[in-house]
């Protein structure tokens, strides 16, 4: 069973035509985040850019919004969310952005209205950080890094 939570939203000016992200299939675990470019933006190899949604969210308390990248653009375009997994806090109303960057060998271009990305609502723990001196000891101890073979 899949969990819904309501979060509130703002279409902002510049995104006021474009749908709002939805879910396309019933258990798809991101909705599809829209380019809301005013005009084609070309992303040339190696290139990156904050491209906006035109969307403002007000997540609840205790929720996080992940923005992810979408595999068919990586796959096919190497296009992808270059702070993957982005995260929009609880707490923020700017608007969200999408830092997109290009790791392909042909210029992308992002239209108006293309998905570009995906976003994942996630719940959030927030650790309460103890201070000792010492802790307790365990087999791997320190090890790590490759620590335990390939
Ligand atoms: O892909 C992203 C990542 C972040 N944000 C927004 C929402 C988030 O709440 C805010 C801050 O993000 P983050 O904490 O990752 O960036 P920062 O560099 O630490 O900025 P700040 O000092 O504002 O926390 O920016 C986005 O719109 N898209
Ligand atoms: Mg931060």
């Amino acid at each position: 069973m899949t969990a819904h939570v309501d979060i509130r939203v703002v279409r902002l000016p510049h995104g006021a035509d474009l749908a709002l992200p939805s879910y396309q299939s019933e258990h798809a675990a991101g909705m599809d985040l829209l380019a809301a470019v005013d005009v084609d933006l070309t992303l040339a190899p190696g290139k990156r850019a904050m491209v906006p949604t035109g969307l403002a969210i007000a997540l609840p308390a205790g929720y996080e919004a992940q923005v992810r990248p979408r595999s068919g653009l990586a796959a096919k375009n190497g296009v992808t969310v270059l702070n993957t997994p982005g995260t929009v806090d609880a707490d923020y109303r700017g608007e969200v952005k999408v830092i997109l960057i290009n790791l392909g060998d042909e210029p992308f271009v992002v239209t108006r209205g293309s998905r570009i990305a995906q976003m994942v609502i996630a719940p959030v723990t927030q650790g309460r950080l103890v201070e000792v001196e010492t802790l307790d000891e365990t087999a791997r101890g320190a090890g790590g890094f490759g620590s335990t073979g390939h």
